[in-house]
């Protein structure tokens, strides 16, 4: 015998874009986004039953996402996300639960002759800031916002001494290395009872402000920190995003340490190329450590 244990469907990758002109001002804003969202509730009998009354086609979801953009602002995504979350509740009574995951792609304003151009723009880096909502009849709506994919490096303030030295370990202790991640930085909110909630949060700009603090706090900190692991300076991190906002539940980093290799070049007319003399260094693409906490209000 076999059940149906868990189920969700719906649209995936749709990708959005969407333009604000502001006349007086002769300037235009454009957002581009990656949409996706699932839905779960009595839907099981179009699995066992080949009973498709119940299946609001992936096709509909897809335009939703489009109408909605049309009709409601997209920013900050997590209010976009929650107003179509909502939609699905409010529009089909069968359906209990909406998971909607927003990308949201860079297009930053370009500056041309030193000034700020109208409607130009490039793409500066793969960052994305991203939401993750869920929207339930019973418990609300879930927010987990996150910024990934922020490529960074620095040559020197970074140390790791100190580790457990047994048969395996052959790493030497450093003092002074090369430290570089790519920050995936994600920060939870305390859970709104519905979309009122969720509006009148978002009309604070604290969705914002979040994701503004969460990337100066994570820049800043890595640069300034004479960092003495990743596990400590990703703390640091967690702890100050925290504390600047009031709303956060609890803040998770993921942080690979991308490494860079010394090059022994001794053999060659025996050049000086390590410790205190490395410049020329094999960054590595694997393996990478990988490393995650969790931060949460005590
Ligand atoms: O900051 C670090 N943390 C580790 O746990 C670790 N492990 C390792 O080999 N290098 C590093 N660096």
């Amino acid at each position: 015998m076999a059940i149906l244990s868990a189920a969700r469907y719906g649209k995936d990758n749709v990708r959005v874009y969407k333009v604000q002109r502001d006349e007086a001002a002769g300037t235009q804003s454009v957002t581009e986004m990656t949409v996706c969202c699932l839905l779960e509730g009595q839907i099981a009998s179009s699995y066992t039953e080949a009973d498709n009354s119940v299946v609001v086609a992936t096709d509909s979801i897809k335009n939703t996402i489009y109408i909605k953009a049309k009709e409601h602002p997209v920013n900050p995504p997590e209010l976009y996300a929650g107003i179509l979350g909502q939609h699905f509740l409010d529009t089909y009574a069968h359906i209990s639960t909406a998971h909607v995951r927003i990308v949201v792609h860079r297009w930053t304003r370009m500056v041309v002759d030193g000034a700020p151009h109208p409607h130009s723009f490039l793409r500066d880096g793969e960052e994305t800031r991203n939401v993750e909502v869920r929207v339930d009849r019973a418990a609300g709506i879930d927010v987990a916002s996150s910024l990934a994919h922020l490529l960074v490096l620095k040559s020197t303030g970074s140390q790791f001494h100190g580790f457990v030295r047994d048969e395996f370990t052959t790493l030497g202790e450093t003092w002074d290395r090369i430290l570089s991640t790519d920050i995936d930085a994600t920060w939870k909110w305390k859970n709104f009872a519905g979309l009122d909630a969720l509006k009148a949060e978002a009309a604070t700009g604290a969705f914002d402000k979040a994701w503004e603090d969460a990337r100066a706090i994570a820049l800043k900190t890595f640069a300034e920190e004479d960092s003495p692991s990743v596990q400590a300076t990703m703390y640091k991190i967690s702890e100050k995003i925290l504390d600047a906002a009031p709303g956060v539940a609890s803040v998770s980093l993921a942080l690979p340490n991308k490494h860079y290799f010394e090059i022994d070049l001794s053999w060659h007319k025996g050049l000086k190329n390590t410790g205190k003399d490395a410049e020329v260094y094999a960054p590595q693409s694997g393996p990478n450590g990988l490393i995650k906490c969790e931060v949460s209000r005590s």
